[in-house]
């Protein structure tokens, strides 16, 4: 329950909703009850009038009381209707102030969580999954809202209910009051218990339903696969089981849904019976009138609905309890790449390593080890090595998604760990190894936010990337739709499109990693020419394990196992007849083969 604290800060934000929502609700339950009231001494005023009535059978003024008392029975009536429609009226009003304030309070948390994400550091990602992070956003919330909306103005409902009707009662009959109440707590109880039980079996539901669209999304996007090892069988007789195991839950719910009812009826039921046959008793002794027990039978059913709306609305804040304090699990985390100086300003792009070590924390990994470097400003820089050589890992500490576990990295003399992160990353262009590309438009993609990106900008860097031609011969050029609902590019356009992503920012330092492995050599040698023109003033690092990309580079590092094994120019490693040297013949034969 503690976790739900959270939430008030929403609710003092909202405060005004939930006065107003209160005071409707007093003012539809007093709509309610006068009802009740009015049917009494409508019945009590019939039971009274028709013995006066036949007193005057066959006289005139019988068919004239007659009248009269047809005039105050339709008036009853009008009244009561009249009050229905208020009650209806406030009713609404209370839906408009509870339930959008749940619908507020629904909106600033899913923003709130959304940007506490942002904010996390990559690691964090890498340690939980995509589904776990979308369902503390979506469900989660979902369920908090349930609390901050429906459960407390059912809530709040059954206190003001409860005060108004009870305290009336009492002052009419004690004695029958407390037998009316009587199979209340049962009915509220046993509806929290069946509740409990039927929530439990729908997240069991809801498991097995993600279970399940999870695989077919998985099968249909593998389904080249699947085709061409003819593995339809296997997996329809996969999707046959989570089905099964799906319509096995489903069926179980459907059981205890079936019991419910019945058992809320009966329990309803006997409260009426207790009413009818203590208050026809009282009755006989000359303490209650007719009109009491209908007025009763009336209170009791304005009643049950609040008292079964209790065990749910305890179950429905058990629930947004538990889902606050999983939202509050990941807000907690705090972010460790902060800046205490917050540095910012223009780069020259001077990066040096200084003994810089790094273990990742989640595998224990020692990726980067002594690792000292020296970038001048508009120098291109080319890092070379075999696969888990730690080439991506530099690339990461370069854009400052971890820190060095061991010694520093100064960018422009100044520790990376003083520049503002969002600002510093500002000027970076990086071209990650897993491109990633969204389901927009091509001009989107490399525009990528900055919304005022001038089309020229993005015409040149698309050019000097080599993909002009390719996204001319698109119907629909720059405006073509990628993803799902649009085309899907080949390796290497995705590759191209991501590289124009980084130049189309102007940076001060562009690091490439590992991204020109899948288009051929000569497009290689036109991007590399290009970028040498584009950064001629400003740093590159490109990352490769292909010696044609590290060539035309400044200087060519070669890195293995986390440490610098070779480093010089071209020419200067090609006369060292060590690794570097061993490489390149490796991968110029390959290529003459
Ligand atoms: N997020 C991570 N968590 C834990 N260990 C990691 C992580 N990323 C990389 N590693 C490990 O760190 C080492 C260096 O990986 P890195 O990705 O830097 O190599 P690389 O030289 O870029 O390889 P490749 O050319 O195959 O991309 C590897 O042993 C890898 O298993």
């Amino acid at each position: 329950m503690k976790a739900l604290k959270y939430l008030n800060k929403y609710l003092l934000k909202y405060k005004w909703y939930l006065i107003l929502g209160t005071i409707f609700t007093i003012i539809s339950n007093l709509f309610g009850i006068i009802p009740a009231q009015l049917v009494r001494y409508a019945l009590d005023l019939v039971g009274e009038t028709l013995d006066v009535y036949y007193l005057f059978a066959g006289s005139a003024l019988q068919s004239e009381l007659y009248d009269t008392f047809a005039f105050t029975i339709l008036l009853y009536g009008l009244l009561i209707l009249a009050m229905a429609l208020l009650k209806g009226i406030f009713l609404f009003l209370v839906r408009q102030t509870i339930i959008v304030m749940s619908r507020h309070i629904e909106y600033e948390l899913k923003n709130d969580v959304y940007n506490h994400y942002q904010t996390l550091p990559t690691s964090f990602f890498r340690t939980h999954n995509t589904g776990d992070l979308m369902a503390r956003i979506s469900e989660d919330v979902s369920n908090v809202r349930m609390y901050v909306g429906p459960a407390m103005m059912y809530g709040i409902n059954l206190i003001v209910l409860f005060i108004l009707v009870i305290s009336y009662m009492v002052t009419v009959n004690a004695k029958l009051t407390l037998y009316v109440l009587l199979p209340l707590p049962l009915l509220s109880v046993s509806i929290y218990i069946v509740n409990s039980i039927m929530m439990k079996r729908s997240q069991e539901i809801q498991k097995q339903l993600s279970a399940l669209s999870t695989y077919v999304q998985e099968a249909f996007s593998g389904i080249r696969v699947i085709k061409s090892f003819v593995q339809e069988k296997h997996s329809f007789t996969n999707f046959k089981t989570e089905a099964e195991d799906f319509k096995h839950k489903s069926l179980r719910l459907a059981k205890v849904d079936a019991f419910f009812y019945p058992v809320i009826v009966l329990l309803i039921g006997i409260s009426n019976i207790l009413v009818i046959f203590v208050g026809g008793k009282e009755i006989m002794n000359g303490n209650l009138t007719p009109g009491n027990i209908t007025e009763f039978i009336l209170y009791v059913n304005m009643l049950t609905w609040p008292v079964m709306a209790l065990g749910w609305t305890t179950s429905q804040i058990q629930r947004a309890a538990s889902s606050q304090n999983r939202i509050n699990e990941f807000l907690e985390v705090k972010n460790t790449l902060v800046s205490d100086k917050n540095i910012e300003k223009p780069l020259d792009g001077i990066i040096t390593f200084k003994n810089v070590g790094f273990i990742y924390p989640d595998s224990g990994i020692q990726a980067i080890e002594n690792f000292n470097l020296e970038i001048s400003h508009g120098e291109s820089i080319a890092i070379l090595g075999t696969t888990g050589s730690g080439k991506s890992t530099l690339a990461h500490l370069l854009c400052r998604l971890y820190d060095p576990t061991e010694g520093e990295i100064l960018v422009d003399g100044i520790p990376l760990k003083d520049y503002n992160v969002n600002e510093y990353r500002r000027q970076l262009g990086y071209v990650p190894q897993d491109v990633f590309l969204f389901s927009d438009s091509i001009a989107n993609n490399v525009r990528f936010g900055s919304v005022d990106m001038p089309q020229e900008r993005i015409e040149l860097a698309v050019k000097d990337a080599d993909l002009l031609r390719n996204i001319q011969d698109f119907p629909d050029g720059f405006d073509t739709r990628l993803g799902e609902r649009g085309i899907t590019l080949s390796g290497g356009q995705k590759q191209r499109l991501s590289i124009a992503r980084a130049i189309a920012r102007d940076p001060k330092i562009l690091i490439l990693d590992d991204c020109l492995s899948a288009v051929d050599t000569n497009t290689e040698n036109i991007i590399l020419t290009n970028l040498k023109r584009i950064m001629d003033e400003r740093t590159s690092v490109i990352i490769s394990h292909r010696v044609s990309s590290a060539k035309l580079a400044d200087k060519i590092v070669v890195l293995d196992e986390g440490r610098i094994v070779e480093q010089g120019t071209h020419t200067e490693l090609m006369g060292k007849n060590g690794a570097y040297k061993e490489l390149y013949e490796k991968q110029l034969m390959a290529e003459e083969v």
